[in-house]
């Protein structure tokens, strides 16, 4: 019998709220999710839902505002300055843009060893053990031995993405947000780089949060899929049974949009009319409801939550809801 994987993240409730000169931006409205480990939850959404925020926000990046982030069933929301550092070497983060999250004037070595030592995994005087990490870790993530003491602007974007990676993997963490990892680079280079998480995802059993404004980057990596809009969450399903049977008109059209290379395969295009409107200080009832063509009343003037309306498969759409 295939033994029950574990759940190691649980997000209740969470809220992160920025005051802003024009009123409270709901950057993150009420999320609640959980990830087992070794597995991927892509979260999805156009820029600007609060993708990055969730994320910083459980990281504790950023201070969240309310609710809860369990981790291996400790709420690390109360954690102390102490046991947040200690804390790092289990949660990562692989950011967008490789080439501005490194520091220039840092060659790949010192680069890596940067979060060894910052974590204090080694002390600077443990020269060998060091430098025989650098070169595992090299390894690990596919970077030639002789690029060691190359700077940033000398490599291309998938070499500088692999040593975003390779800092995140030096404090051998166990979950990592994956911000937009492949979004910078050019398209031939995403595959190789969404190969190489995977494959590391495998080796050494971690757990994904992967976030991106791309379906189809999620599509094959993903156990679970999180829809985002304006903050809050309006579908959460088994990536499988997302793709297969979307309910959220806002997640049917974000699949409408992906080009599909079987010409038997038709599915309603769905514009998505307007842009996304603002967080500051949103009026009850759907946030997609001025967007969403089969919008009524009733839409704009009750609150929405998320229902489980098939095993596993969450959606927030009061048309969808009253269906059932
Ligand atoms: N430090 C901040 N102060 C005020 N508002 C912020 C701050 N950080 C983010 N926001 C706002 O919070 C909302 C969510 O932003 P966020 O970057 O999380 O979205 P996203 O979905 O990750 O988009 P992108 O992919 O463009 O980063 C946006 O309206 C953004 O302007």
């Amino acid at each position: 019998m295939l033994e029950e994987k574990k759940e190691l993240l649980r997000v209740e409730h969470l809220k992160k709220y920025f005051t802003t000169p024009k009123g409270t931006l709901h950057a993150v409205d009420d999320v609640n999710f959980s990830i087992r480990a070794g597995e991927t939850l892509g979260v999805v959404g156009e820029s600007g839902c609060g993708k990055s925020t969730m994320g910083r926000a459980i990281l504790r990046l950023h201070e969240p505002t309310a609710g809860k982030v369990y981790f291996e069933g400790n709420d690390i929301l109360s954690y102390n300055k102490k046991q947040l550092k200690e804390l790092r070497k289990d949660m990562q983060i692989i950011f967008q843009d490789p080439f501005a999250s490194l520091n220039p004037r840092m060659t790949v070595s010192e680069a890596i060893i940067e979060p060894l030592l910052v974590q204090g995994i080694y002390k600077s005087s443990e020269r060998a053990a060091i430098i025989s990490r650098v070169d595992e870790i090299m390894n690990l993530v596919g970077l030639a031995k002789r690029l060691v003491n190359t700077y940033p602007h000398e490599l291309d974007g998938g070499r500088r993405q692999r040593i975003g990676i390779a800092r995140a993997l030096a404090v051998n963490p166990k979950f990592i947000v994956c911000d937009e990892p492949v979004s910078a680079l050019d398209v031939s280079i995403q595959a190789q780089i969404l190969n190489l998480m995977q494959d590391l995802q495998e080796e050494l059993n971690l757990t994904y949060m992967f976030i991106t404004h791309d379906l189809s980057v999620v599509r094959h990596f993903s156990n679970n899929i999180v829809v985002m809009y304006l903050g809050q969450m309006v579908e959460c399903a088994p990536a499988k049974t997302l793709f297969k049977n979307p309910l959220h008109p806002y997640t049917k059209a974000l699949l409408s949009a992906i080009p599909v290379p079987d010409p038997d395969f038709k599915m309603e295009r769905i514009p998505l009319k307007g842009e996304l409107t603002s967080p500051i200080n949103p009026d009850p009832g759907c946030r997609f409801a001025k967007r969403c063509p089969y919008a009524t009343e009733a839409c704009t003037s009750r609150e929405m939550t998320l229902m489980e309306l098939e095993p596993e498969h969450f959606v927030s759409c009061r048309m969808i809801q009253e269906q059932r």
